[in-house]
């Protein structure tokens, strides 16, 4: 018999389980200033507990949101966002016990796909997350400018506090979630962590706004770098979060981010891995590429539904025989193809388990490489190549939503 309980937690355990949190993430607790402010935003619903008889323990937290998925259907996802147990219980099975109730609760709750940014690598695939996106951090070192043949316009203006949270929101919801990936961003996301971007970590927005008003935004802050040993080294700008209609809206953003005076280096990370930022410079160079990794986790909680909401190219169906040890309702063979996808008793064209099939799902990984990874088995490959051309998506997906 294990030594703790998982259950939904009450409205007054939602504090001490917001400081386990804090804590496990190396944050200080909250400060009654700042619980103030969140408060009605921590919502105990959609939040696990793990209590070692009263004391808190451990919680795994998701908020309601949509993804859009290939082809351009959104369907209901929630996003894990707060997952911690206290250092001193760690190891001891917690979190496990944590994840199988709320992938429970998720399949009660209708949802089709789960999401999370993972802290670690090692950690989710066992409970059926894959890595779905991937991002790429770029580094700008000055001196680099925008060249003048490149097509920006429009203006920037600077917002701070409330004001950067309004437009934030307000520019986000206009432009919608419309890339394979990207997610509803839900109110609680943005009053606790957006929030905290501005409130605590010193970030500002810059607005742009085109011929139909403001079209885009950059969260960005800058930390002075200056030392004894480099009294003239400029300072870091960081880019949290740039959201933008078009690529002229996100090169005019680059521009302005470029434009700041007495800065050595622009840094952004969680960036689509195909956002080019050197070709619009004057020397490519000053743009690198420094990191590409996993951004968002994807976890099939429907896979039947999950399956048939995506879109197919063209290409002959494939049989695929799914393997989901934590949802068995998911375990089958699935015909999958041009008219969509369904339930077969065919014999299987490929198997896998259902981590590697949220990997395969919004496009990001080629089959081949799944295949020589291991992780998709029984394929030749003419089966390998038909499922690619039917996975193919037009452009990489893209999260953007650090939650
Ligand atoms: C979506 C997010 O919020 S990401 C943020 C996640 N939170 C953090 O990283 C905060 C700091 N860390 C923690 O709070 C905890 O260590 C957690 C939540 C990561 C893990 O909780 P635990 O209760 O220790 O996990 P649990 O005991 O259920 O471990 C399950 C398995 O995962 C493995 N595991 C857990 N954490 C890690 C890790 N950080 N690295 C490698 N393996 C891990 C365990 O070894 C175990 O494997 P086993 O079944 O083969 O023995």
């Amino acid at each position: 018999m294990s030594d703790f309980t998982v259950r939904p937690i009450t409205d007054a355990e939602r504090r001490p389980l917001y400081d386990v949190l804090q804590r496990a993430l190396h944050r200080s607790p909250v400060t009654d200033q700042r619980w103030a402010r969140i408060t009605g935003s921590v919502r105990a619903d959609g939040k696990i507990g793990a209590f070692a008889e009263d004391l808190p323990i451990g919680l795994a937290s998701s908020l309601p949101t949509a993804m859009t998925v290939p082809g351009g259907a959104s369907v209901p996802m929630a996003a894990v966002n707060g997952v911690a147990v206290r250092a001193d219980w760690t190891r001891r099975g917690v979190l496990t016990a944590m994840m199988d109730a709320q992938l429970r609760e998720f399949t009660e709750r209708g949802y089709t796909v789960a999401g999370l940014d993972a802290s670690e690598t090692a950690i989710y695939g066992r409970f059926g997350y894959g890595v779905a996106i991937r991002a790429a951090t770029i580094d700008v070192k000055h001196p680099a400018q925008v060249g003048e043949g490149a097509r920006v316009s429009g203006t920037v203006r600077i917002l701070d506090g409330d004001d950067a949270l309004v437009a934030a929101r307000t520019v986000y919801d206009r432009i919608g979630y419309r890339r394979t990936g990207m997610i509803a961003r839900p109110d609680d996301w943005w009053e606790i962590s957006y929030s905290r971007s501005i409130e605590v970590d010193g970030y500002r927005l810059a607005v742009h706004t085109g011929p139909d008003g403001d079209d885009g935004f950059a969260l960005y802050r800058t930390v002075p770098q200056r030392t004894h040993a480099e009294p003239f080294l400029g300072a870091l700008v960081e880019v949290e979060d740039l959201i933008a209609n078009d690529a002229a809206t996100v090169a005019a953003l680059w521009q302005f981010l470029l434009s700041i005076d007495l800065v050595s280096t622009v840094h952004a990370s969680g960036r689509p891995v195909d956002e080019e930022v050197g070709v619009l410079l004057t020397d490519p160079r000053r743009a690198r590429t420094t990191d590409v990794k996993d951004q968002l986790w994807l976890r099939l909680v429907d896979v039947p539904a999950a399956l048939a909401a995506r879109t197919y190219s063209d290409a002959d169906p494939v049989v695929i025989e799914v393997h989901d040890r934590m949802l068995p309702a998911n375990n089958g063979r699935y015909r999958t193809g041009p008219g969509g996808a369904e339930r077969t008793g065919a014999t299987a064209d490929l198997e896998l388990d259902v981590d590697t099939l949220a990997m395969l799902y919004l496009g990001e990984w080629r089959p081949a490489l799944l295949a020589l990874a291991g992780r998709i088995t029984g394929a030749d490959e003419k089966t390998l190549a038909r499922t690619e051309t039917l996975f193919r998506t037009e452009q990489n997906p893209w999260c953007g939503t650090d939650f």
